[in-house]
């Protein structure tokens, strides 16, 4: 039996690694002694998401790959077999086959395997070798031809033997399936498709796969993020580990930097919304109507981060329906004057909520000079230090604004953690400015936009928000 094997052994952790896409990132927001992940942020350069896939021999991996590149049908995946990189066998070796130890980390070629997953990792395309298990070799004619990808899923035995190979995956997969049913399905396997009789399966077995399984294999089981009990019998983990790479694969770069930010989920009618509202032909009545909609989607998502109480209550049929109670100490600041653009919508989701404001001038608001950001007037509620904060203000362009804001509230008592900061857009320069001094302030957008100009302006952006929201831009 193999170690521990019960439906709890499925456990998922958040992937670890960088995992950046082609983005411009302005490194004048980049200093040297921040956070690891900046100077990875620096390169900028489009990594693909590596998997690796280990387990005992006829555990199910490449069954399992299957699954999970079936499922990422709308993405690039390329999977590559470590057997791939088996060491052809001398003529003395393959002499005296039964006595070779296909399943020592000696039997791989790994150094060329890093190699070839480093290329791949960079971008570039690889041949790999053909492995021919019949007779023991590769062959010496023909490669396979890799491209880049989105995901990379390297597979095999040992994958996780070496560091240096661990070390580039993103995420870790082990397929743990009973030591007697991986023997039953490499007794088929081997004498229909690689030429072998039952008796050499069974020596061979006995002789090297079982003592390496022990020695190498089940001790690399400790750094897996993923357990997977019962190979691809098990849809559950393989559906949950393809809903955690399309996430990762679809999340915003800067998401994977500060764990802060939160974009909505996007979907065809907020990208339809954000479309309207980004039209500079639009209509104002249209401009107000979907920049409306769009806030309340912000306004409801920023709520959900709040702390809530569990609840109990009893439903007209008699039975008890548990939930979860508001948090009650909140109220909301607007930056004047686009942050009040948002006022109502977060009035129509919390009765009574108490809103402040601040008042800042912007010396780049002429759109010409450096930024400066200067306080002009705050009206906040007096007892504000206990109460979770909503930050309102529709475009995050380079930060200063909001960290003006957020330091007043600090400097009032309010808890970094308990400001959540609302908007429609952000600027990735904004969004570093913010996270690089208040990591603990949570930033909710809807879209994250390509980069400011040398006016300070989002691009692509939608102009002057208040002005187009309150028609003084006519
Ligand atoms: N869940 C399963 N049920 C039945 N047969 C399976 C299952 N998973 C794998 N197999 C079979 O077992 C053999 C080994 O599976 P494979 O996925 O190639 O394992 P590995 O890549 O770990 O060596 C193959 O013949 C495959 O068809
Ligand atoms: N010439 C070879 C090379 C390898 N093997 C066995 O293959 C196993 C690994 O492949 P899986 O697809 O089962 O993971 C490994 O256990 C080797 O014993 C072989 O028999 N002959």
């Amino acid at each position: 039996m193999p170690e521990q094997t019960t439906a709890i052994d499925y456990v998922m952790e958040a992937a670890s690694g960088p995992h950046f896409s082609g983005l411009h990132i302005d490194n004048r927001f980049i200093s040297s002694s921040r956070s690891p992940s900046s100077s990875l942020l620096a390169d900028s350069i489009k990594q693909p998401f590596v998997i690796g896939v280990s387990g005992g021999s006829a555990s199910g991996k490449t069954t399992v790959c299957d699954m999970i590149i079936q499922q990422l049908h709308d993405h690039r995946v390329v999977l590559v077999s470590q057997d791939s990189f088996y060491r052809g066998l001398s003529a003395e070796e393959s002499e005296r086959v039964h006595e070779y130890n296909f399943d020592h980390p000696d039997a791989f070629d790994t150094e060329q395997m890093l190699e070839c997953i480093e290329k791949l990792k960079q971008g570039n395309s690889v041949q790999l070798p053909i492995y021919d298990f019949k007779n023991h070799r590769r062959c010496s004619e023909s490669f396979r031809q890799v491209n880049a990808s989105d995901v990379i899923i390297l597979e095999g035995i040992l994958v996780f033997h070496d560091q240096r190979v661990r070390d580039l995956m993103n995420m870790k997969i082990f397929v743990d399936t009973d030591a007697d049913v991986r023997l039953a399905r490499r007794i088929r396997r081997d004498t229909v498709e690689r030429g072998r009789d039952v008796n050499s399966v069974l020596e061979q077995y006995a002789k090297f796969v079982k003592p390496a399984f022990d020695d190498f294999v089940l001790p690399s089981k400790k750094y897996a993020d993923v357990i997977i009990p019962r190979g691809g019998d098990n849809h559950v983990a393989v559906d949950l580990i393809v809903q955690h790479i399309q996430t990762k694969l679809g999340q915003h770069d800067l998401c994977k930097i500060y764990p802060n930010i939160y974009v909505i989920q996007s979907t065809f009618q907020i990208r339809g919304m954000h479309t309207l509202i980004r039209d500079k032909d639009i209509s104002k009545h249209d401009f107000v109507f979907y920049s409306d909609r769009l806030i309340r989607l912000v306004v409801e998502h920023g709520l959900g981060h709040l702390p809530f109480a569990e609840m109990q209550v009893v439903t007209p049929t008699g039975s008890v329906y548990s939930g979860v109670d508001f948090c009650k100490k909140l109220c909301g600041v607007s930056i004047v004057r686009s942050g009040e653009s948002m006022e109502n919508a977060l009035r129509a989701c919390c009765k009574g909520i108490k809103i402040g404001k601040i008042l800042i001038h912007r010396d780049g608001d002429n759109g010409k000079q450096a930024n400066i950001s200067l306080l002009i007037y705050e009206k906040l509620p007096k007892d504000i230090s206990e109460r979770h904060v909503l930050l309102l203000d529709p475009v995050l362009a380079t930060g200063n604004s909001a960290n003006q804001a957020i330091e007043l509230l600090i400097q009032k008592g309010v808890p970094e953690s308990y400001i959540i900061f609302l908007n429609l857009i952000s600027a990735p320069e904004g969004i570093h400015c913010v996270s690089k001094r208040f990591p603990s302030v949570k930033i909710v957008t809807s879209e994250i936009d390509v980069a400011l100009n040398d006016e300070y302006r989002v691009i692509p952006g939608l102009g002057e928000f208040g002005d187009r929201y309150f028609g003084t831009d006519d």
